[in-house]
């Protein structure tokens, strides 16, 4: 298979719309690829909150219609990074958008873990509650977004439910940098998976961003990494490294569920 991590640059020079036209040829211009993945929250910035409530956009919003579009253009799987979804019935959140290369949603993801503590997403966004899997012809996607790259129980549900490509977008600090690689490829070693995880460049709301995508294989090692700055990552991997790894060291056998609590 070859992915494509791409890797925006997102500041406050560039308005929405003009990143969201800018991305939509970015992604047409990837046609051949058999998956493209765009960051969490490219549209306004993973920590420009104020921009949350106002660019929030129902599911079938205007960076859906043109992420459909880019897709089927470029006929590939686009996982489009998240958008802050406005839902009618509830709050906002942040929910990631799989497109079919036909262009049809194939998923949606509403961000579980919200960053925050006691401000930011944590109180401006409601948590999903869903775990969600993608299948492509090669391989199952896992899907997680950002601060779920922290939780680890988040991504043993995603492989009990057939997940063998685990998709991160984020909007990662350059602050803790050191974290994301080392999460990455922590998460791709305990759950014999690949993971592709695509971040931001730039700086958006004084935040400067870590960039550093990266792709992981099973084994743990790290197949690319792209640069600080915006970037398009492409690597080409093997699928079925996943069977075959989970074969040859069978750790995720070995597993003990429910446990007994401390004796006091
Ligand atoms: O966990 C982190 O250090 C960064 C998380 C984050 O920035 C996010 O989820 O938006």
């Amino acid at each position: 298979m070859r992915a494509s991590l791409l890797q925006i640059d997102v500041n406050e020079d560039e308005s929405v719309e003009s990143r969201r036209v800018r991305v939509a040829s970015l992604v047409r211009d990837q046609a051949g690829a058999d998956l493209v993945v765009l960051p969490e929250l490219w549209t306004t910035g993973a920590f420009a909150y104020e921009g949350f409530g106002t660019e929030a956009e129902p599911l079938e919003g205007p960076t859906y219609e043109a992420m459909a579009k880019a897709a089927s253009d470029a006929g590939v799987w686009l996982h489009a990074g998240s958008v802050p979804e406005r839902d009618p019935d509830g709050p906002l959140y942040n929910t990631s958008l799989v497109f079919s290369p036909s262009g049809d949603l194939a998923a949606a993801y509403r961000k579980i873990h919200r960053f925050g503590f006691d401000k930011g997403e944590a109180v401006l966004m409601g948590a999903g509650r869903d775990l969600v899997t993608v299948r492509l012809p090669d391989t199952t996607l896992g899907l997680a977004t950002c601060y779920d790259l922290r939780f680890p129980e988040l991504f043993r549900g995603l492989v009990d439910a057939g997940a063998e490509t685990l998709v991160i977008p984020a909007g990662w600090p350059e602050r803790r940098r050191a974290h994301w690689t080392l999460l990455a490829q922590a998460r791709a070693v305990e759950n014999q998976a690949y993971v592709l995880a695509c971040g931001t460049a730039g700086t958006h709301a004084g935040v400067p961003q870590a960039g550093h995508s990266i792709v992981v294989d099973p084994w743990g090692e790290v197949l690319a990494q792209a640069g600080p700055g915006e970037e398009v990552l492409t690597v080409e991997f093997d699928p079925g490294r996943v069977a075959v790894t989970r074969d040859q060291f069978p750790a995720l056998k070995d597993r003990v569920l429910g446990l007994d609590p401390p004796r006091r």
